[in-house]
C-alpha cells in the first residue's frame, strides 16, 4: 500500500514552508514521491511557490479536498497508481481543511486496497494565540485533533504566553500529539525523517469521534462556507509608499475580512513574493521572473473592486 502523509494546518500556518524546506533538504531524495497540493481558491500559488523542489506536483483547485472535491482527488490517486507508481504521496490539503472526510474518501472501494495514511501531521502557528486564534478555532482544533504530530511554527515570533497558550491548546483537544517547534525539526534532517517514517503517535484511522474509518456518517463543511477567494491579476508596478497604503487597507479591514493573501507583485519594476496572514505580512524580492504577476486573497466579505484598485 502506498503510504500519504498528510500536512494540514490552517491559512498561512505554514504548511508550504516547512513542505519546501524538506523538499530541498533531500530528505525523500530516494524515494519516488509526488505531491497533491490543494488551492482553496481558483489559482494554486502554493504549486508556484514551490517550483523546483524536484517533484511531480498535482494540483486540485477550486474546493476543498474534503468536500467539492471529493472526485477530483479521488481521480488524481488512480492516475498517480497508473502513471507514477510512487513510493509515497504527500499531501498539503487546503488551509480549511476537514480531516474526518479524507479519511472516508479513502476507504472509497477504489483506493482502499492502495492506500494507506501514514502520518498526518498539523503545523499550526502559535503566533495566532494572541488571542486572534478565537474565530479559528474550530479549523484549529480539527488539525490539532487528527494529528499524530504537531509543529508549532512562528515560535521565533512568539512570546511566552502565546507558547503556553497554544500548547494548552493542544492539550485540551489532543493529549497524544508529539509536538515539535518546525525549525527545530527542520534543522535536522534525521527528524524530519523520522516524522514520516513513524507516522506520529496517533491512531491515524481513528476518527475524532472514537469510530474507526469508513462508517459513512456525516460531518460539517458549512464552516467552509463563509470563506471566499478573490485572484487579482497585477500588470502595473507599485511605488513602495502605494504598496504600504495597499497592505494597511487589506490589515485594517478595508476591501473586506482578509485572512490570507499571497502572490507576486511588482514593486518598482522588481518582482516580489508578497505573503500576508492575520494582520502579519512579507515581501520578499524574487530573482527568477514569474510568468504573472498575481494575488490570492481568502476571507469573507472581500470587496474586490476595492481590493482590486491598486492596479487601476
Ligand atoms: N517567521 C516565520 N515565518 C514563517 C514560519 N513558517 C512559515 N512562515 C511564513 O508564514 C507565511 C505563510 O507560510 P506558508 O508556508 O505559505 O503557509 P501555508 O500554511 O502553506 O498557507 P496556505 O497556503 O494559506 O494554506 C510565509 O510568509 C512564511 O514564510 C516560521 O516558522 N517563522
Amino acid at each position: 500500500m502506498i503510504p500519504i502523509d498528510i500536512i494540514t494546518g490552517f491559512l498561512g500556518a505554514g504548511k508550504t514552508t516547512f513542505l519546501k524546506n524538506i523538499l530541498l533538504k533531500g530528505v525523500f531524495a530516494e524515494e519516488k514521491v509526488v505531491l497533491i497540493e490543494n488551492e482553496y481558491g481558483q489559482v494554486n500559488m502554493d504549486a508556484r511557490f514551490l517550483e523546483g523542489v524536484g517533484i511531480p506536483i498535482y494540483e486540485i483547485t477550486k474546493g476543498c479536498l474534503c468536500c467539492s472535491l471529493k472526485t477530483d482527488f479521488i481521480t488524481t490517486l488512480k492516475e498517480i497508481l497508473e502513471s507514477v507508481k510512487p513510493d509515497r504521496i504527500l499531501v498539503e490539503p487546503s488551509g480549511i481543511f476537514v480531516t474526518e472526510s479524507f479519511k472516508e474518501m479513502l476507504q472509497d472501494s477504489s483506493l482502499r486496497e492502495d492506500y494507506r495514511i501514514n502520518s498526518i501531521t498539523s503545523v499550526l502557528d502559535v503566533t495566532l494565540f494572541d488571542g486572534r486564534f478565537l474565530p479559528y478555532e474550530g479549523f484549529l482544533s480539527n488539525g490539532v485533533r487528527h494529528a499524530g504530530q504537531i509543529l508549532l511554527s512562528k515560535c521565533d515570533l512568539a512570546d511566552d504566553g502565546m507558547l503556553q497558550n497554544a500548547r494548552a491548546f493542544i492539550n485540551r483537544h489532543n493529549s497524544h500529539a508529539a509536538v515539535y517547534d518546525s525549525a527545530a525539526v527542520l534543522a535536522e534532517e534525521g527528524q524530519c525523517r523520522a516524522l514520516f517514517a513513524r507516522g506520529g503517535k496517533a491512531d491515524p484511522n481513528t476518527c475524532a469521534c472514537g469510530c474507526s474509518g469508513g462508517h459513512g456518517h456525516s460531518h460539517d463543511h458549512s464552516s467552509h462556507d463563509p470563506f471566499v477567494t478573490v485572484s487579482l491579476d497585477l500588470d502595473g508596478s507599485l511605488g513602495e509608499k502605494e504598496f504600504e497604503t495597499w497592505m494597511e487597507g487589506v490589515a485594517s479591514g478595508a476591501f473586506g475580512d482578509i485572512i490570507r493573501m499571497k502572490g507576486y507583485i511588482r514593486i518598482q519594476g522588481k518582482t516580489h513574493e508578497i505573503q500576508y496572514q492575520h494582520n502579519r505580512y512579507t515581501c520578499v524580492p524574487k530573482q527568477d521572473a514569474v510568468e504573472r504577476h498575481q494575488v490570492v486573497a481568502i476571507g469573507k466579505h472581500i470587496r474586490r473592486e476595492w481590493l482590486a484598485g491598486i492596479d487601476g
